[in-house]
């Protein structure tokens, strides 16, 4: 069946599964937290709307949506290593020629954390100028689920502390590949001379998800929970992604690539041993694609519903290329 028509039939599920009162993706605490959000936007310096840079309309914070562009307001692409690296500069471009303020970053990668730190104090020196860099600073982050708020949160943190030669113990917020699992507001510091603290906030998506193809993309890439919906459902909408996409021409390559950019980011961020690390690699992408399409024995519905589960883990861990689901506007300028 074609990509469409798979994500149309994926999302009419998704949506049937919100409207289930109490089973669905809207929980309390959401609609809490929506509130406690709004309230808070007026009173911070910055809101910092974090997206995934593999859907970059898809994940918009629905209640974001009608406030207008502004400095103060910054929409960050995270997750860019698992997105297509092309399509995420046009995505950049569009954003900026919608006069929005825009970042791309990948939150596990410390070099871009240090570049993204020295933006944020850049934006604060100029929005308080003078005197003003006396008082403290606040940026919120706010987001759907699952885009990597809380892992933004830390890395911040982790970084700005280091740099500010600030005694004391970390604190994290927590982070997992389940969405929803953050459930209140906490603040981190990441700068001081001027103080400057991140709120991390739980993820929260509309009640109601009008576009099901919209509904698909969520899903997949993980700000809905898999429990909703068939995951074979879910492992048969990203075949058909696959199908139509080149990326598969290029897993010879990827191997190889992604074993020189793993290490030299291990070797960078955490001064890990090269030789070492690349066997460990390699072992573990051995172990794990050939574990995912070995067919063990056992019913049908079984085998296929682990090779789903496996498959959508290689996807949204990246160990199967890089894809950008939403497309770029056509009346884009
Ligand atoms: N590949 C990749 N994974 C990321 C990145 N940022 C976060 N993640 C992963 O995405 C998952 C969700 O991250 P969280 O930081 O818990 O996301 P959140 O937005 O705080 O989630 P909620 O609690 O649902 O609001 C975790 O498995 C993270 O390790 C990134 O830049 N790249």
């Amino acid at each position: 069946m074609a990509t469409a028509a798979l994500a149309r039939r994926l999302g009419a599920s998704v949506k049937d599964a919100g409207a289930k009162k109490g089973s669905g993706w809207y929980s309390s605490h959401m609609a809490a937290a929506s509130r406690a959000i709004l309230e808070r936007i007026p009173l911070v310096d910055f809101t910092l709307e974090i997206r995934d840079a593999r859907i970059p309309i898809s994940s918009a914070y629905e209640d974001l949506r009608d406030f207008p562009p502004s400095s103060r307001r910054i929409i960050v692409l995270n997750k860019t290593d698992l997105a297509d690296r092309r399509q995420t500069k046009e995505w950049l471009r569009y954003f900026e020629e919608q006069s929005c303020v825009c970042y791309g970053i990948n939150s596990h990668n410390k070099d871009n954390i240090k570049e993204f730190l020295n933006f944020i104090q850049a934006r604060v020196r100029e929005l308080k100028k003078d005197d003003q860099l006396k008082y403290t600073t606040t940026i919120m982050l706010v987001g759907i689920p699952n885009v990597g708020k809380s892992s933004l949160a830390n890395s911040l943190h982790q970084i700005g502390r280091i740099s500010a030669a600030e005694k004391g113990k970390l604190k994290h917020t927590i982070v997992s590949p389940l969405p929803g699992e953050t459930k209140d507001i906490s603040s981190l510091k990441i700068g001081s001379h001027p103080n400057i603290y991140v709120l991390d906030t739980p993820g929260v998506l509309h009640p109601s998800i009008l576009d099901v193809e919209m509904g698909s993309k969520l899903v997949l890439t993980g700000a809905i929970s898999d429990s909703l919906v068939e995951e074979c459902e879910i492992a048969e909408y990203f075949l058909s992604i696959l199908n139509t996409s080149n990326e598969y021409k290029h897993w010879e390559n990827l191997l190889a690539k992604e074993d020189e950019e793993s290490s030299r980011d291990h070797k960078t961020n955490f001064g890990g041993n090269l030789e070492v690390e690349l066997r460990r690699r390699k072992q573990y992408l051995t172990d794990h694609t050939q574990e995912a399409f070995h067919i063990p024995l056992g019913s049908a519905k079984d085998i296929n519903h682990r090779v789903a589960l496996k498959l959508l883990n290689l996807y949204r861990t990246g160990r199967l290329g890089h894809y950008t689901l939403d497309p770029i506007p056509r009346n884009a300028k």
